[in-house]
């Protein structure tokens, strides 16, 4: 099948989904992102790229930074960082406190908030400039020097930092949070607040796709093992308390955030990132899920 072509008819077929869902609305930088919007763009392994619609647009890619996150600290901490987070699917919403008390401040998994702020606090205690560090990971990733924080998105979310700073506190009070919690919000809020396009998102998970090598570069940001790990815990938990309807939908590893971004791997093949900014209450893409699902049926690519 023609590739471009399938993603042409997709970005097509996008229009006809809209108005099913709402953009994110807990901060005014993301309210104010217009709702009808979709881009998708496809990087394979032989360096290949295929993308329709607004694929060149960059948005937020708020909670997708939490699998940016999560390889720097499994490079640097290895299996010792699963002594303070879970490789548990959560069921419960990405933003939920309750779990937390009752299992003693070690969140489920890395993807919930919970977890990703843990994760974040890992690389805060061993990083000296956690956000500059994130940011020259992602740029050489994405092999674009461009790519920015939007500063007005990560200020904003941290003057609206109530329950993620409840959360950090809640785990602070367990033992489970090493640095102030203050720094650690300001470094989550900032990868939350990284400023990407479907192009640079597809390129920069291309690793994950090649069991932990950058095709492009050469570069192995995990080993083989921990990319396997990586795909497996992005499967049962990158998409919260739906991570079950994604793996049935679509059958890959993926990852979801609230600017409507949704990145997902099929592993020896190729990376894709669909972007699509109404979210349903689940806090995921729409149209995106749609999206993927359909190349998901067309190219027949369900891992299972
Ligand atoms: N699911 C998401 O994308 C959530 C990220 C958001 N910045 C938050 O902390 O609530």
């Amino acid at each position: 099948m023609d590739l471009q072509q399938l993603l042409d008819d997709i970005c097509a077929g996008a229009a006809s989904h809209y108005g099913q869902g709402r953009v994110a609305d807990y901060i005014p930088a993301l309210a104010s992102v217009a709702p009808a919007q979709f881009g998708i763009a496809i990087h394979t392994l032989e360096g290949d790229l295929y993308s329709s619609g607004q694929a060149q647009k960059r948005f937020s890619i708020q909670s997708i930074s939490k699998a940016f996150s999560l390889t720097m600290a499994i490079h640097r901490h290895g299996d010792e960082l699963w002594q303070r987070v879970g490789k548990e699917p959560s069921g419960t919403a990405f933003n939920s406190l309750v779990q937390l008390e009752f299992e003693k401040g070690i969140p489920r998994n890395p993807f919930i908030n919970a977890g990703a702020l843990v994760v974040a606090d890992s690389l805060c205690s061993r990083l000296s400039a956690p956000v500059h560090a994130m940011l020259e990971t992602v740029r050489l990733m994405a092999g674009t020097a461009s790519i920015t924080i939007d500063r007005k998105v990560a200020d904003s979310e941290y003057e609206h930092r109530y329950r993620n700073a409840a959360m950090a506190n809640l785990m602070k009070s367990f033992g489970n949070f090493e640095n102030e919690v203050d720094r650690v919000l300001r470094a989550y809020f900032s990868y939350c607040a990284l400023s990407m396009n479907c192009v640079e998102l597809a390129r920069a998970f291309s690793f994950l796709a090649a069991d932990g090598r950058c095709p492009q570069s050469g570069r192995q940001w995990l080993t083989k093992r921990q990319t396997q790990q990586l795909n497996a815990l992005l499967l049962t938990s990158g998409l919260y308390d739906a991570a079950g309807d994604f793996a049935y939908r679509v059958g890959m590893p993926g990852k979801s955030g609230v600017g409507g971004g949704i990145m997902a791997v099929v592993p020896g093949r190729f990376t894709v990132c669909v972007w699509a900014p109404e979210l349903n209450e689940y806090g995921n893409s729409v149209v995106g899920l749609w999206a993927l699902e359909e190349l998901s049926k067309a190219l027949d690519l369900s891992l299972f």
